[in-house]
């Protein structure tokens, strides 16, 4: 089975900023704005919820639709996989730091 990684799906969605094509539903996107990308994460995002209720064929399918809209998202911001990766680098062995933020106790 061909896999996809998450730098390579970036990669189609900053191509696709640069280099855009008629009959893309990325550009589609970008074309609508913003808004609609904030739109669709959000939808994305619930019906990963919903899947993880049913399945985990369908969570594996909404995480995926998921994942390309976020990177979507964060071409449109001019944000990098780097700066999520440096993010989550700076948050290694910082247990303790992170667990004073009681509140995700609750
Ligand atoms: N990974 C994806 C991917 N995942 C989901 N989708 C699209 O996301 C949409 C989500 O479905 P929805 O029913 O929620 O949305 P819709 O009803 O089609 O449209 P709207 O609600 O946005 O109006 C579908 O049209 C899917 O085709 C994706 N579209 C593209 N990619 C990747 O991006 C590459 C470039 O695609 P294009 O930009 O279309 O050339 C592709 O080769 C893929 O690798």
């Amino acid at each position: 089975m061909t896999q996809q990684s998450i730098e390579s799906l970036y990669e189609q969605a900053l191509n696709r900023k640069s280099k855009p094509e008629e009959s893309s539903y990325t550009n589609y996107l970008y074309n609508k704005g913003l808004d609609k990308i904030l739109k669709k994460i959000g939808e994305e995002s619930t019906e990963v919820i919903l899947g993880a209720k049913n399945t985990n064929d369908e969570l594996i399918y909404e995480t995926a639709d998921l994942l390309f809209h976020l990177m979507v998202l964060l071409v449109e911001k001019d944000v990098s996989l780097d700066d999520i990766k440096d993010e989550l680098g700076s948050r290694e062995g910082q247990e303790s730091r992170l667990h004073e933020r009681k509140d995700w106790r609750v």
